[in-house]
């Protein structure tokens, strides 16, 4: 590590004006893991990664001693950046790193005109480098950037730089944060004369922290003092109050055992250790890699969780990175004084307190919230606000238009007026063959049309980009005004469209749960992921509370909910326009991730089988986990229209914040009035923020769907990526177009994945597909929608016509349904471990399972698939499961 010391000190003296930084960034911890074969890291080796290290936040600094803190200065220069999608590769970008913010443009000359392609606070990012490759990754949970210096000096000096820039901009979080507690104590002095702490006798008095600024602490009194004394701000009192205590007892601790306190040697022990392990998952023995090794209960559930630790160093913005995490994980020595023990023991009761406090305070907001959601849901409401916003949109979208084409000279008209941008119209609506764009008629217009697609077709050339994509493979659109505006206007004429009457039928299904979901904030996420890493996500066994009671063979069959749509398709004869209700299809499964981000599926154990008989929909769905290493699961749904089947099968990426999911395998429909085989890809789907409670889903990347009996079109659907500077509104958009087999835009549509999409190219019906309205309390539910909540039902009539490996016997998962998750976590740990029982006996005999419903073959182009080998149904429908010998798998 010295090595790197002198180098940098070399590195520096090259560049005049890049002052001395004494940020310790030569004490990199952790180093990174992937499992993912086709990444382009992994073929550096994964050794060379390095998290790097966090610096002590010091939450004391003051004002004044922030002034005197070193400011780290401006640093900028060429360095090459990792593009996805389109023109992957690496490409020369000038970034400047100033006040803890990296942004960066095309070229010096764009900087300097402001014209800029992203930006990102490196404070809240977490930091690997590798020296070897010189590669600098840095993973802000929304955005992540891949960099590479040309030079070792200049790497030294950009990490040095970066490294100094986020101490920095961390200790000034720290500094707010202790601005808005102390206001806060103030505040509550004043307005909350009665706090229970009061009442109950407390004879504490914090310490005054303190505060740089006194205009925050101002604005955060005064808007403090106007609030009514809720349940809410009691609660953060009195939290207030604990916290300074906590910080006193930590500090006496502090003092009593310095010289005893981890240092940072063990600290990269303890973690070089990890790592040894990582490294060589395959050598060791299954305990601690084989699915046996899972971090256990007591462990992540002791552990702090990521959100209180968020609160302890910056303003609840951010997640902690990984070393800060593992500093405040590794147990100091034990200390054998009485003293230091009481004080250990008040550690944990005051820390208790704090953590009931700010439930309860969570439990407030999160009250309020659902009122809010409830209030929102109330359709008058919603809808004339949309239709607010909706108005307002439009006029800023011409006057934002009118610019743009002004600028770009891209619009098939130079005049401005809102006519001319109702252009698009179909000349030969009958075959739906190319399109052609010519004079305005608002005549026409009797629903939206626009004129978006020259733009929308000349975005993937432009430059103007945000390049930030998360992984190979994953396309990277970069939607320029034109293209949001585009985006905007798909969202209009969706908000108009009313939604499908039949989303409201009654099914004579459950509508709802027999249990809320639990609340799982209290889980050490953080431990688990650390410990896993390089791991499946899907092969790590994880407290039950994280997982919501559905298992991924039914969350595969949710990507069914909107199979209507294949319906239509094959009732609809033109091809081009088929095509269009098929790629509606394959966007609508995505639609529920918008809610879906709090809890994880069960894994569905070797053998496990699941069906979903939906007379109301005409299908029957059948799936099977058909491999466990790697995880595997199989379905195939059939109707009278169609015939649905995909095997999945994805990677893991875990970048430090974000975590990618790859999926590999080929979704596939066949219709059975064309004798259409439609096929294609998914895309990444990215959990950001995986870390914290701020965690959200985003889909981004390319599907193509092919029609492997005809050429005569291709549908390329672009899920973009958000935008650093993108507002929420251009969050999970999707765009796509039908291409004939020139090449030529037959269709577009576009939209968004959770509110639907808009086809301005059809001859009638314009919004495609609009996702169902989602039950009353969803939130209190897992977020389920109604068509996930009837998913594990299991009605008198259909238990004894299920095989017991259906999902719907599966003990476990029933318990949690049921809501009793101490019992779930036993009874997963039971079901967990008779696999492992049953692998061992399988493994001794030398034998393989064999899958019962689906078959493994070769695909046209020699890829591995799983289809359905037509027992399921023949069972089922003859002898029944009671009359053939089954697996016993709980
Ligand atoms: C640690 C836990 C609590 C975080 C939550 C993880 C959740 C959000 C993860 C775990 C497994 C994930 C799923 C795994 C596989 C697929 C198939 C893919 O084609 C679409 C995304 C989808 C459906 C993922 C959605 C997100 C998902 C459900």
């Amino acid at each position: 590590m010295d090595s790197h010391g002198s180098s940098l000190d070399h590195a520096q003296s090259q560049l005049s004006g890049v002052e001395k930084v004494s940020c310790g960034w030569h004490k990199p911890t952790h180093s990174r893991s992937s499992s993912t074969a086709s990444s382009r890291h992994s073929r550096l080796n994964i050794k060379d990664w390095e998290v790097m290290d966090d610096f002590p936040v010091d939450l004391n600094l003051t004002g004044e001693n922030m002034q005197d803190a070193n400011t780290p200065g401006i640093c900028e220069g060429y360095l090459m950046k990792r593009r996805k999608w389109p023109l992957k590769g690496w490409h020369k970008r000038y970034f400047v790193v100033d006040k803890g913010i990296l942004r960066y443009s095309k070229n010096q000359h764009d900087f300097s005109k402001g014209k800029m392609h992203g930006a990102l606070d490196v404070s809240l990012a977490v930091m690997s480098v590798n020296k070897k490759a010189r590669h600098i990754d840095l993973d802000a949970g929304d955005i992540l950037y891949h960099m590479k210096a040309k030079t070792p000096d200049l790497y030294y000096i950009w990490v040095t730089k970066l490294s100094a820039h986020r101490m920095h901009k961390k200790n000034e979080a720290a500094q707010v944060h202790n601005g808005f507690l102390q206001a806060l104590s103030q505040s509550s002095n004043l307005s909350h004369k009665n706090s229970p702490m009061q009442e109950m006798g407390t004879s504490y008095v914090g310490e005054p922290l303190p505060c740089v600024n006194p205009a925050v602490n101002g604005k955060v009194s005064a808007w403090l003092q106007t609030q009514e004394p809720d349940i809410c701000a009691q609660e953060l009192t009195r939290c207030q109050i604990e916290l300074n205590e906590l910080q006193r007892l930590v500090q006496k601790l502090h003092s009593l055992e310095s010289g005893q306190m981890i240092n940072n040697g063990d600290l990269q022990r303890i973690i070089s250790m990890q790592n040894l392990l990582l490294d060589k998952p395959k050598k060791k023995s299954g305990k601690i890699w084989g699915h046996s090794h899972t971090l256990s209960r007591a462990e992540a559930l002791g552990m702090l969780s990521s959100s209180h630790l968020t609160s302890s160093a910056h303003l609840g913005t951010s997640v902690p990175s990984i070393p800060d995490y593992v500093s405040t994980q590794a147990t100091p020595p034990a200390s054998t004084s009485s003293e230091s023990k009481k004080l250990h023991q008040d550690i944990c009761s005051m820390s208790l307190k704090v953590h009931a406090s700010l439930r309860t305070a969570h439990e407030a907001l999160a009250q309020e919230r659902q009122r809010l959601q409830d209030t929102w849901s109330s359709r008058e409401l919603h809808q004339t606000t949309s239709a607010q916003i909706n108005n307002l949109c439009s006029l800023a979208e011409l006057d934002v238009k009118s610019r743009h084409t002004k600028i770009h000279k891209l619009s098939v008209s130079s005049d401005s007026s809102e006519e001319s941008f109702r252009t698009v119209l179909q000349r030969k609506s009958g075959s739906g063959r190319s399109l052609s764009f010519h004079a305005p008629s608002v005549a026409d217009s009797g629903a939206e049309y626009f004129d978006a697609c020259d733009e929308l077709m000349c975005a993937s050339s432009s430059e103007m980009s945000d390049e930030s994509g998360l992984s190979d493979g994953s396309s990277n659109s970069e939607p320029d005004e034109a293209h949001a505006m585009a985006s905007r206007k798909y969202r209009a004429s969706l908000s108009k469209a009313p939604a499908k009457l039949n989303s409201i039928k009654n099914t004579g299904r459950r509508t709802t749960l027999p249990a809320v979901c639990p609340d799982n904030s209290h889980v050490g996420l953080m431990t688990i992921l650390y410990n896993n890493i390089g791991k499946d996500l899907s092969r790590v066994s994880m407290p039950a509370a994280l997982n919501e009671p559905v298992c991924l063979l039914q969350r595969l069959c949710e990507e069914l909910e909107y199979s209507d749509l294949l319906d239509t398709a094959n009732h609809t004869d033109d091809p081009y326009q088929r095509m269009v209700y098929i790629a509606a299809f394959a966007i609508s499964g995505y639609a529920t991730a918008q809610y879906r981000n709090r809890y994880k599926p069960f894994n569905p154990v070797l053998g496990e089988t699941f069906e979903c008989i939906r007379e109301d929909r005409g299908f029957r769905y059948i799936s099977e986990q058909v491999s466990h290493h790697p995880p595997i699961s199989a379905c195939h749904a059939e109707s009278n229209n169609f015939n649905f089947w995909q095997d999945q099968r994805w990677k893991n990426k875990f970048w430090g914040k974000s975590l990618e999911i790859m999926p590999t395998g080929m979704v596939n429909v066949t219709l059975k009035n064309y004798g259409d085989h439609y096929e294609w890809n998914k895309v990444v789907t990215c959990i950001h923020n995986v870390l914290s409670q701020q965690r959200y889903l985003e889909h981004y990347g390319e599907v193509i769907i092919r029609n492997l009996k005809s050429s005569v079109c291709t549908c390329k659907i672009t899920f973009v990526k958000s935008r650093y500077w993108g507002s929420d509104g251009s969050k999970n958009e999707v765009q796509g177009q039908v291409l004939d087999e020139t090449d030529n835009i037959v269709h577009r549509f576009g939209g968004f994945w959770h509110e639907g999409i808009f086809c301005d190219t059809l001859p009638n019906l314009q919004c495609i597909w609009k996702p169902n309205p989602q039950p009353k309390n969803y939130m209190t539910y897992y977020g389920f929608s109604s068509f996930a909540m009837e998913m594990n039902e299991l009605t008198p009539d259909l238990k004894p016509l299920l095989p017991p490996t259906d999902t719907r016997l599966r003990p476990d998962q029933r318990l949690l349904e049921e809501g009793k998750i101490e019992e779930t976590d036993k009874k997963k740990d039971e079901v967990e471990e008779k696999q492992r029982e049953r692998r061992k006996i399988l493994a001794k005999r030398g034998e393989e399972h064999i899958p019962r419903f689906f078959r493994k073959t070769l695909d046209a182009a020699g890829k591995e698939v799983w289809l359905y080998n037509g027992t399921y149904w023949k069972i089922r429908d003859n002898a029944g499961f009671v009359n053939v010998k089954n697996l016993e798998l709980w």
